[in-house]
């Protein structure tokens, strides 16, 4: 079983999780005994190479896939066993999702698309946390816009604003800079970062640019569905040497 310290605040837990697709000679082991334990407040990355596994593991850990055998849990409630529809208000209530495609919905402006989590759940914003999330993202001038009068770089902001507005355990973000130029990638790196620093936001990233990987405190790798080590608060050089070993 490959594993890597669980420090203790641990937000989201995975335990000896393997996962296998197809049946009989179309299998493939997508995860293979991964341990994994996400630290409250911390900005992680996944990274490895094509295949190795990490939208297997971000869907398993964040309740969109089931796992084949081993344990998930997230703030203390294990989610392999939870029927569909309670990891649907599991998802609802404590995650928050950033897709590389911004998934925004196009007819919808701009704050009622941070405000669709509500909606959907018939409930009220923190208004005054919501102030301070759309400040911060600088999104205020746009919020009456529709996401096609929006850059990539708003977009992705104002997906932001929607994962944070409902103060969710976690934050997974699949990719989040892979569709912005660079500097409006660096800027959303950023506002990732401050997420965790100043609000307590839990952030796990999978991603394939060593640039955002060395945003992370924590880079976790992957390799042919095993976790094939760690970095603490990694300069770019040393994601790229690390890579670099992993294809050896
Ligand atoms: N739905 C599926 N059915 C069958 N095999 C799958 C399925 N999803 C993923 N796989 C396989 O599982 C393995 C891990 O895939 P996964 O997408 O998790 O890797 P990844 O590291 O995220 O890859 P990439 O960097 O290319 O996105 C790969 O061999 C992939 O082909």
């Amino acid at each position: 079983m490959s594993s890597t310290t669980t420090a203790t605040g641990t937000i989201v837990a995975a335990t000896d999780v393997s996962k296998v697709y197809g049946s009989a000679d179309t299998q493939v082991h997508a995860l293979r005994g991964v341990s994994l334990g996400v630290a409250e407040s911390e900005f992680t990355a996944v990274m490895g190479p094509s295949g190795s596994g990490k939208s297997t593991l971000m869907h398993c850990m964040a309740g969109l896939d089931r796992p084949t055998s081993g344990s998930i849990t997230v703030g203390g409630t294990e989610i392999t066993s939870l029927r569909e529809r309670q990891l649907t208000d599991l998802r609802r209530d404590r995650i928050g999702f950033i897709f590389q495609k911004f998934n925004l919905l196009s007819e919808l402006t701009a704050e009622d698309n941070i405000l669709l989590p509500f909606s959907i759940a018939g409930r009220s914003p923190d208004q005054e946390w919501l102030r301070t999330v759309i400040d911060i993202l600088g999104i205020r001038p746009r919020l009456g816009h529709r996401p096609s009068q929006l850059s990539g770089g708003q977009q992705q902001r104002v997906a932001i604003a929607r994962a944070l507005a409902t103060r969710p355990d976690v934050v997974f973000a699949d990719e989040p800079t892979g569709n912005l130029d660079s500097s409006s990638g660096r800027e959303v790196l950023e506002f990732l970062r401050r997420s965790t620093g100043d609000f307590g936001q839990t952030i796990v990233m999978v991603t394939h640019d060593p640039s955002a990987a060395a945003a992370a405190d924590r880079v976790v790798l992957l390799a042919d569905g095993r976790i094939a080590g760690e970095l603490r608060r990694p300069s770019r050089q040393d994601v790229l040497a690390a890579l670099d070993e992993l294809s050896r």
